[in-house]
């Protein structure tokens, strides 16, 4: 091919667009010239799996695992980087037993926990005090504010999510409801998550971007590829402009929505939420081919 900015495989640009930036394009072709060195990470909700009104019945896109499976043995890493707890991620999104993915690794807790699928083992630190406080007090804060039926409450054990999806008015409810959280949170030591009509009151101290940072160094990746839909991946995007700064590929991926529009504005790709997704990966899994070397 041949431009300046670069080629990449005609088997990936025939089944999904090419990054709109040189910066993400470079990225993409460091990929295929080490898929070997390459992490590829991805969100959960929104991304991998679709939303849905009750964060319980989220589930992995029916094709999202498959094409996984078909990458990962191309790659040096395949992640999920989560605000779920690992653990919950790794039931909904069925990646347990997956024989193509016995080197995953879910990083859950915005990255404060960790599953891998080598030992099926999850890490995680102690409860934080301030969990518990707000869970008590939770239903008394709900209460005060006006306008917020329907709102549901996610204990997800290491944290409590408030979700305003179900209300009468999501996005008002949303409004009201910022404040008082963060107050809470505030006096118990936690701080505020938002994200597409939630407010998660969780132990500071850990994000997204470094969780995939340490994981690109843990794992000597040449190129990382991040996929995201929510405010809680921005962080994982600036590390991504952070790895790309030290000549690292980079490739940020959004998984687009109407309800957010934040990392669209900051992504090389933009994708129609996780069928596009499912596409990218199903692209990269052509054009990387069965036997590991990059089809053109
Ligand atoms: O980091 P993520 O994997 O994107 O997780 C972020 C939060 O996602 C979940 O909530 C979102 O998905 C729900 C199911 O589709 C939806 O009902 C909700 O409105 C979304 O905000 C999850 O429930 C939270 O615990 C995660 O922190």
């Amino acid at each position: 091919m041949g431009s300046d900015l670069g080629s990449l495989p005609p088997s990936f640009t025939r089944r999904c667009p090419a990054p709109l930036t040189p910066a993400g394009r470079r990225g993409l072709e460091k990929l295929f010239e080490q898929p070997g060195r390459a992490l590829l990470a991805l969100d959960f909700d929104g991304v991998l799996a679709p939303i849905v009104p009750d964060p319980e019945r989220a589930r992995a896109h029916p094709d999202a695992v498959p094409a996984l499976a078909r990458l990962a043995p191309h790659l040096a890493t395949v992640a999920v980087v989560t605000g779920r707890p690992a653990a919950t991620a790794v039931e909904y999104g069925g990646l347990a037993g997956v024989p193509d993915l016995h080197r995953m690794v879910v990083l859950g807790a915005y990255g404060a926990e960790r599953w891998d699928a080598a030992t099926g083992a999850v890490e995680a630190p102690p409860p934080h005090p301030g969990v518990e406080a707000v869970r008590e007090e939770l239903p008394r804060a709900l209460a005060a504010v006006p306008g917020t039926d329907g709102v549901h409450v996610e204990d997800k054990g290491g944290a409590v999510a408030v979700h305003t999806r179900r209300a009468a008015e999501p996005a008002v409810a949303f409004a009201r409801l910022r404040e008082p959280m963060a107050a809470l949170a505030a006096r118990h030591g936690l701080t505020v998550e938002p994200g597409r009509m939630v407010l998660e009151l969780r132990p500071p101290g850990m994000d997204k971007g470094r969780a995939l940072t340490d994981l690109a160094r843990e794992t000597g990746a040449t190129s990382v590829v991040y996929a995201g839909d929510d405010l809680g991946d921005l962080a994982a995007f600036a590390a991504v402009d952070a790895l790309r700064s030290e000549g690292v590929g980079g490739l940020l991926v959004c998984s687009g929505s109407d309800e957010v529009r934040e990392l669209a504005d900051r992504a090389d790709l933009v994708v129609d939420g996780p069928d596009g997704v499912v596409a990218l990966l199903e692209a990269l899994a052509a054009a990387l081919g069965p036997a590991g070397a990059a089809e053109v």
